[in-house]
């Protein structure tokens, strides 16, 4: 591991493109990711005018909670959002499941982001529909310019994706060792059989995760630390690559790990 430094209640080690925060505290890791957000945001803002974000599910939520909070809150213009979902399941949007619901009990509902510009799944459609339908509202939001597309590899360049990993390394709805981590040409997939429920979701592919201008990698707890070394490590040429190891965009990575996600680095 290269380039290590300490400071109270936070490691920093930086590897390649990729940034690695380690914190000490829940607290300082939501601050963090807070103030993070917000300047990239004032940076996409700032040069074209609007800025478009993808939320995961799972317990990122809950570690976006600083942002809801002064002196964030207040500084973000929030007007110029769009928000989308790297992955969703496919359930009512008041289902319990729903990464919908998630977000917007813990973050949407709290921030004046107009609704439009919340692009939800039709929570109607079967997966595939739904799949179908959500790679057409990309392709819509491209035409629109409120997404880029990626100058060097056709896909959708997001501004910013804030992702989260589960303790067996899946990203996403891409779970270990099935065969969507090799999709090469859709945007929006989908799968019926998912090993965590429920089963039917539609998930990003990996060449639109991997166009995005920068990725968070939000990771916490004891059980994700055999993932997230493996991903820092160099392993990189194993055949039965992780997804979170696939995580490799155009632009930067900056991972906010908890000391036992980072136990093992
Ligand atoms: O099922 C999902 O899992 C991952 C990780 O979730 P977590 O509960 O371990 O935080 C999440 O990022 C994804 O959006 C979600 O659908």
């Amino acid at each position: 591991m290269k380039n290590l430094t300490s400071v109270k209640g936070k490691m920093e080690i930086t590897k390649g493109k990729s940034k690695v925060h380690v914190f000490d505290a829940d607290e300082a890791l939501s601050d963090s990711l807070a103030k993070y957000t917000a300047a990239i945001s004032e940076k996409f803002v700032r040069e074209r005018g609007a800025f478009s974000v993808v939320l995961s599910g799972g317990y990122l939520i809950e570690y976006m909670k600083k942002l809801v909070e002064p002196p964030y809150v207040d500084s973000i213009d929030w007007t110029k959002w769009h928000v989308f979902w790297l992955d969703e399941r496919v359930v009512p949007k008041d289902h319990a499941d729903s990464n919908y619901k998630l977000a917007y009990d813990g973050f949407l509902s709290k921030v004046p982001i107009p609704p439009s510009q919340v692009y939800a799944i039709d929570d109607k459609l079967s997966a595939e529909g739904a799949a179908d339908a959500y790679e057409t509202c990309l392709k819509q939001a491209v035409k629109n310019k409120v997404v880029d597309l990626s100058a060097s590899t056709g896909f959708p360049k997001f501004d910013l994706m804030l992702v989260g990993m589960g303790p067996d390394g899946h990203v996403a709805s891409l779970f270990p060792g099935h065969p969507l981590l090799n999709e090469k040409e859709r945007w929006v997939t989908f799968i019926k059989d998912s090993p965590k429920p429920p089963p039917q979701r539609i998930t990003f592919t990996f060449p639109v995760i991997n166009s995005s201008a920068y990725i968070a990698l939000v990771i916490v707890g004891a059980k994700e630390a055999g993932p997230v070394h493996r991903a820092l490590g160099n392993d990189s040429q194993s055949s039965d690559m992780l997804p979170i190891q696939m995580v490799s965009p155009e632009g930067e990575t900056t991972w906010f790990l908890d000391k036992e996600a980072g136990s093992k680095l």
